[in-house]
């Protein structure tokens, strides 16, 4: 690309196939939105599907359980099912219920079996904390050390992993790998079809983290033959803060005993029995434990709706085009200013946001909300820029990079303190 106006930027809006999606959203009124890789935003049609909800409350009490709008007994397979070709994987493998990290806890007492040798797990040095905290603990229930019964692949940059690295370590001490599928600090997409592939031949089950893929790029967990995935509902997906999680089981491991058991993983038909032998749902259900959380369900109802018009793959070709654009302006306009783009610039292994990299990025983000722009900080020193395919602009990414030239060359960041907030 050789054009840097905005003028070029405008033109590319008015191609986009997508474009009026954004009008289906909640956007800040003088600002640009940049972080719907943390949490997405409130869509009108997930704003009706709740008040719905609510409105089923208000009118039915505990008959919206079976009936109104959304019946609720049923609403975390419905959701499911507007889940599933998100990820690829069949409607009875998914369930959307816990959130992302008790998945993990409930996917690894289920999946982890140490047995002789086998009593490891392997994963990644680079990884989100919640899921080392899950694992360790995961650990430290069977009694068995973390310090020496986690492995954790390094990574030689501090920014990405290597395949083969990961696939050196899935040694016949591995019982379980959790990687995530795409990093959440750097973006990079980890093949999960090679990884997969790597860890069956070597008799491992391997599960994924799927938090910043889901709702970015397409997958294909079934196929793949991926044991188990988990995810949250509340970044590219716009399900609302603290929106309830999805998990995935491949259908070869249906009858597998849920480690975290409780009446609402039962079968439907026999969970108001009050058997206190359960009869598990004969699918992914079976993993859920207690009361979905209705409230929190009902928004996704709305916000998966749309994903499922428009499709994953023409999702991915705006968000590829965005994040392309944006690397090109921050190549032409920062290139004085010493920033980093600590993404991948192969755009198969580039998820949906860019992480540039700078030893100011704590006050470079003050400055930016400054200008109503909202990016996230991620400690010592990462901006993340987020462009939503369904929402943002391309004239959003010109405008973002022109207000951060101007930060740079005003020096406005220096206004600030060089200190994260407490949510960054
Ligand atoms: C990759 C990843 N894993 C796990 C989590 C934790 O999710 P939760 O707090 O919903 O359990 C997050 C985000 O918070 C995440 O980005
Ligand atoms: N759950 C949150 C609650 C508050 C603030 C941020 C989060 C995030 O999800 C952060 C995200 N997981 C990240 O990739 O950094």
């Amino acid at each position: 690309m050789n054009d840097f106006t905005r003028a070029y930027a405008q033109q590319l809006d008015k191609q986009d196939p997508l474009a009026s999606y954004r009008e289906e959203f909640y956007l800040p009124e003088d600002g640009i939105y940049m972080d719907g890789n943390s949490l997405g935003l409130l869509s009108k049609r997930a704003e009706r599907t709740l008040l719905e909800s609510l409105a089923d409350w208000r009118e039915l009490g505990i008959d919206g359980w079976m009936s109104g709008r959304h019946p609720w007994f049923n609403l975390s397979e419905e959701l499911a099912t507007l889940n599933a070709p998100l990820i690829g994987g069949k409607p009875e493998e998914v369930m959307v219920t816990g959130s992302t990290t008790v998945n993990l806890h409930q996917l690894v007492a289920s999946f982890f079996k140490p047995d002789g040798k086998r009593t490891k797990i392997l994963a990644d040095a680079l990884t989100f904390p919640s899921d080392i905290y899950a694992l360790k603990s995961q650990l430290e229930l069977r009694r068995l050390d973390p310090s020496d019964h986690l492995v954790q692949v390094d990574s030689p940059d501090g920014r990405f992993l290597v395949e083969d690295d990961l696939i050196a370590a899935m040694t016949d001490e591995i019982a379980l790998i959790v990687l995530p599928t795409v990093l959440y600090r750097s973006g990079q997409i980890l093949d999960m079809p090679r990884l997969t592939k790597a860890a069956h031949e070597r008799g491992i089950l391997i599960g994924f983290d799927a938090c910043h893929s889901v709702g970015a790029i397409p997958h294909d967990f079934h196929d793949w033959g991926v044991d188990f995935a988990y995810w949250c509902n509340y970044k590219h997906l716009n399900g609302g803060p603290g929106t309830v999680g999805g998990l995935f089981v491949h259908e070869r491991h249906f009858g597998t005993t849920p480690g975290l058991a409780g009446w609402f993983g039962s079968r439907k038909d026999k969970q108001f029995d009050m058997d206190h032998t359960m009869t598990p749902a004969e699918h992914a259900g079976a993993f859920q434990i207690g009361t979905p959380h209705v409230m929190s369900l009902a928004p996704q109802l709305g916000a998966l709706e749309m994903f499922n018009e428009v499709g994953m793959e023409a999702i991915r070709q705006k968000s590829l085009a965005l994040t392309t654009y944006m690397m090109d302006l921050i190549e032409e306009m920062l290139a004085p200013h010493g920033f980093f783009i600590g993404s991948p610039a192969d755009t198969r292994q580039r998820g949906a946001h860019l992480s540039l990299e700078h030893p100011e990025a704590a006050r470079i983000c003050k400055a930016l909300k400054k200008h109503h722009i909202i990016p996230d900080f991620r400690a010592p020193n990462i901006i993340r820029l987020a462009p939503v395919a369904l929402y943002n602009t391309f004239s959003d990414v010109y405008d973002v990079i022109v207000t951060l030239k101007k930060i740079m060359d005003d020096k406005e960041y220096e206004a600030f303190e060089n200190v994260r907030e407490v949510v960054a």
